[in-house]
């Protein structure tokens, strides 16, 4: 057989190996289709390690790392304010725990199902196995709306919640964390129950925690300064950067301000962000201590803003986010904001760039137009890597019963952030020939835990 024929008959046999395990996948989790996005995601761009590596194919790597360890799914009754009892359900997978307790936030909207936290699950363990630190992948959250919900609905909702959470993690178990309706208030609450149920103090079992018991400083800000710093190795790479850049950002949470925030620091003008109702404009720039008040303090909408700000522009409707013309894009609110519509508009204006700061918010057709449009794009996993990261910080200043400076912390997410890139860039040149992050940020993180696969054994 010459050398070609031999090279075709192990690319069919990568193909044919990624078809088959991709069709079970398919059938074990019928109409999880946000799962099923993320799967095909990462099994789409790793062909090159199996073709190199065709033991992770006789190990069957892929079908053991698609399937959670266990996926917990749980009733949580609560008392509302008029004195009826509500029922939600709550859910926490275990994906995986090969390279440190299963890790991951905990997000309360009502659109939270088994496909929504699967897939978040499986992007953790990436994430998590791309930041360095010795964190499983994990995830959770419940269809429970915080949304017009009083302070004391909300403590009671996570008093329940942690009820049955509790019997489920520990410092070295499972570490849960925030992520979308699940902020420091929450997490207090959270840990109130489980210091309650275990009559003992670990806060290593939460992070994200206020900083009067256990909380690290700067993890705050983490994801969104995690994601500029990491799209500023990317612009820096083409000789670009966020000064004089105009910047869109979606969202009006927790990674989109600490983003916004960073992204002006930088030099940069941002002119839009959102939320679940509609978009605010200001070619001039966004006044973000403003933005910071109406969302942190006042927990108003977005469109409060131009009640000060009168030269500002509401537009109903967030999807609009991505008419405005930007030179940098930061998806900051959820899964598949950006389609191929906004990716098209986005083109059009001729973006730069742009840097996943929430969760698989590109859709799949959208990521590949961006890149076939040679816009620089710095996927999720690695992107958005900073709030974990620091999350683990976190962890370890609990177990050691000290504290880092915020100082301190930023450098270190700085270096973290740097570090991502280096691999990204690196794996996608070895594996791929090219500068496609999204292709080097899988396969970098992919080796890490099909490695660990192999060396524990089955
Ligand atoms: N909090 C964290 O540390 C991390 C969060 N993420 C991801 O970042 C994203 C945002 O999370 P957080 O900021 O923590 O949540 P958050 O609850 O603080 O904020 C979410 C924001 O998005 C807005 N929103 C929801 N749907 C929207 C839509 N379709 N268009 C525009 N705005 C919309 C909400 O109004 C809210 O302002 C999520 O995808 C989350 O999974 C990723 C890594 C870490
Ligand atoms: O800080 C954490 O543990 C998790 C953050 C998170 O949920 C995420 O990275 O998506």
């Amino acid at each position: 057989m010459s050398i070609s024929q031999l090279k075709e008959v192990k690319t069919n046999q990568v193909n044919e190996y990624i078809k088959n395990v991709y069709k079970k996948v398919e059938e074990r989790n019928e109409g999880e289709y946000e799962f099923l996005q993320a799967v095909r995601e990462i099994f789409d761009t790793i062909k090159p390690v199996l073709y190199d590596n065709p033991v992770y194919m006789k190990l069957n790597i892929l079908e053991r790392i698609v399937e959670p360890d266990r996926m917990i799914s749980f009733k949580v009754p609560w008392v509302d304010d008029e004195g009826y009892v509500q029922v939600n359900r709550g859910f926490r997978v275990q994906f995986n725990n090969l390279l440190g307790p299963y890790k991951g936030g905990l997000r309360f909207h009502p659109t939270v199902n088994s496909s929504i936290v699967k897939f978040l699950g499986f992007e953790q363990i990436f994430k998590n196995a791309l930041t360095g630190q010795s964190i499983g992948g994990g995830k959770g959250g419940a269809d429970f709306d915080p949304k017009g919900k009083s302070d004391l609905e909300i403590m009671r909702f996570c008093r329940s919640f942690m009820t049955e959470l509790s019997r489920h993690i520990g410092p070295n178990v499972d570490v849960p964390a925030g992520d979308i309706g699940v902020g420091e208030q929450e997490i207090g609450y959270l840990f109130g129950q489980y210091r309650k149920m275990r009559n003992s103090f670990e806060p290593g079992v939460l992070t994200g925690k206020p900083i009067a018991f256990g909380g690290s400083l700067g993890r705050k800000e983490a994801t969104g300064y995690g994601t500029v710093y990491f799209v500023k190795e990317m612009l820096e790479d083409s000789n670009y950067s966020f000064q004089g850049a105009k910047v869109v950002v979606s969202g009006s949470g927790n990674v989109a301000l600490y983003a916004m925030e960073k992204a002006t620091e930088l030099g940069a003008t941002v002119v839009a962000c959102s939320d679940s109702s509609g978009c605010i404009y200001d070619e001039n720039g966004l006044d973000i201590e403003f933005l910071k008040q109406i969302k942190e303090d006042e927990k108003e909408r977005v469109q409060h803003y131009t009640t000060v700000y009168s030269k500002a522009k509401y537009v109903e409707g967030c999807e609009n986010i991505w008419s405005f013309p930007c030179d940098i894009a930061l998806p900051c609110a959820t899964q598949n904001e950006l389609d191929m519509d906004a990716a098209k508009a986005l083109v059009k204006n001729n973006v730069k760039a742009v840097g996943e700061g929430a969760n698989m918010p590109c859709t799949y057709d959208a990521v590949n137009y961006l890149l076939e449009n040679d816009v620089l794009m710095a996927p999720a996993k690695a992107a958005n890597a900073g709030g974990v990261a620091v999350s683990a910080l976190e962890m370890a200043q609990n177990n050691m019963r000290t504290h880092l400076t915020k100082e301190e912390v930023d450098a270190r997410l700085q270096q973290i952030m740097k570090n991502i890139y280096a691999e990204s860039i690196e794996a996608a040149k070895k594996y791929d020939d090219s500068d496609n992050l999204v292709v080097g940020a899988n396969i970098a993180s992919f080796i890490k835990v099909a490695d660990a696969i192999v060396a524990q054994g089955v």
